[in-house]
């Protein structure tokens, strides 16, 4: 049974529709992030849930507790749910303790063992705790105002772009830190994130917003490998899209006969392909079977490296990924495809 349920939930604001009729089942335990484009709806979902605002339309339960059915919603504050937003919102003048503290309910027991508990709990030395937020780095303030957040003991945690303002390396750790720590504690967590690489790699469940529509929800893997049209697609990651045409199983394109799920499509189609799948292997044997280019750009990019190849056709594909492969650019190479292709239904 799931957790979370929203039903077809709607927004306006005045006339612009932000949300329109999104149903998303999240399991408990689970962590969920949302993507999309600017404006796509994201935050407008992630403060339905909180109970900042109400839906004008559809309904939130929680636990089978309806939080909201149209705009009758149980308030922000009764609804045990934590919110940890871009910059944390850190008390400026307050220690970190009291930061924390002000998290714990009145009249909490053991006040000072909780705190250094939750300090412990979001790797943080104690020894911070009386410092002021501006003596802590971006990366320990999330830890902050994560530990603020968990003070209350939530069902239920909303992260909305918690990492955006870190740097690279900082941001990855943290998130990384963070997934741990919530996992660890059991706590069902909702992600809004712009970027898709820590969508991917922070979700068991992945949900794509656009123009205020949920356009395709499941496991991070599915939704990179078959997503549903080339929007979401590119959205995701990088994507080879070629023309091609389909027959049962497999389909025809200027890369060969390729194996593809064609959910019964058949003639003309637009089919997708990772990048990492094509394989390039230098070839001067140009009588052997197979599908011949030839290397027009290479862009070293430290570990990542992107090969760009010319078919016979004129089309120009980008290869990128991995690899200690750098072949000058006029290098014949022969191309291979690992996996199946994916066709967009229709
Ligand atoms: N309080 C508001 N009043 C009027 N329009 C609003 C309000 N809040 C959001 N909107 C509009 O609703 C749409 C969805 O906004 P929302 O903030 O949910 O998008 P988002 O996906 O979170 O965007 P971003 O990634 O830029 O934060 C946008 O077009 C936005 O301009």
């Amino acid at each position: 049974m799931s957790f979370l349920s929203i039903d077809k939930a709607g927004k306006r604001y005045g006339a612009m529709v932000a949300l329109d009729g999104v149903s998303l089942e999240v399991a408990s335990g689970s962590r969920t992030a949302i993507v999309g484009p600017s404006g796509s709806g994201k935050t407008t979902l992630l403060r339905l849930i909180a109970g900042f605002e109400g839906p004008d339309t559809g309904r939130i339960a929680l636990n089978g507790t309806i939080l909201a059915d149209g705009p009758a919603i149980v308030p922000a504050h009764r609804r045990g749910i934590g919110f940890v937003t871009q910059d944390g919102a850190l008390f400026p003048h307050l220690t970190i303790a009291d930061n924390i503290g002000f998290g714990l309910e009145r009249g909490t027991t053991n006040r000072e063992d909780r705190i250094r508990a939750l300090m412990r709990t979001v790797d943080l030395d104690p020894r911070l705790l009386e410092r002021r937020p501006h003596q802590l780095s971006g990366g320990q303030q999330q830890r902050v105002a994560l530990a603020r957040a968990l003070a209350r003991q939530p069902k239920l945690m909303l992260l909305d772009e918690p990492f955006s303002a870190l740097d690279t390396g900082l941001r990855e750790a943290t998130r990384k830190a963070v997934a741990a720590l919530l996992q660890a504690a059991g706590v069902t967590t909702i992600l809004v994130t712009h970027d898709q690489t820590e969508a991917l790699s922070f979700a068991d469940q992945v949900a794509v917003l656009r123009e205020g529509r949920l356009v395709q929800a499941g496991a991070p893997h599915d939704l990179y490998r078959r997503p549903r049209d080339r929007e979401t697609a590119l959205f995701l990651g990088e994507a080879i899209l070629l023309k091609g045409q389909a027959g049962v199983g497999w389909v025809d394109c200027v890369l060969g006969r390729l194996a593809a799920g064609t959910h019964g499509q058949r003639g003309d189609i637009e089919l997708m392909l990772r990048p990492e799948q094509v394989k390039f292997t230098p070839s001067a044997d140009e009588t052997a079977q197979g599908c011949f280019a030839s290397v027009v750009d290479v862009e070293f990019g430290g570990a990542l490296r992107a090969v760009t190849v010319e078919l016979a056709d004129g089309n120009r594909l980008r290869i990128s990924g991995t690899g200690l492969d750098l072949p000058p650019t006029g290098t014949r190479v022969r191309l291979s495809v690992a996996g199946p292709a994916h066709v967009f239904e229709a």
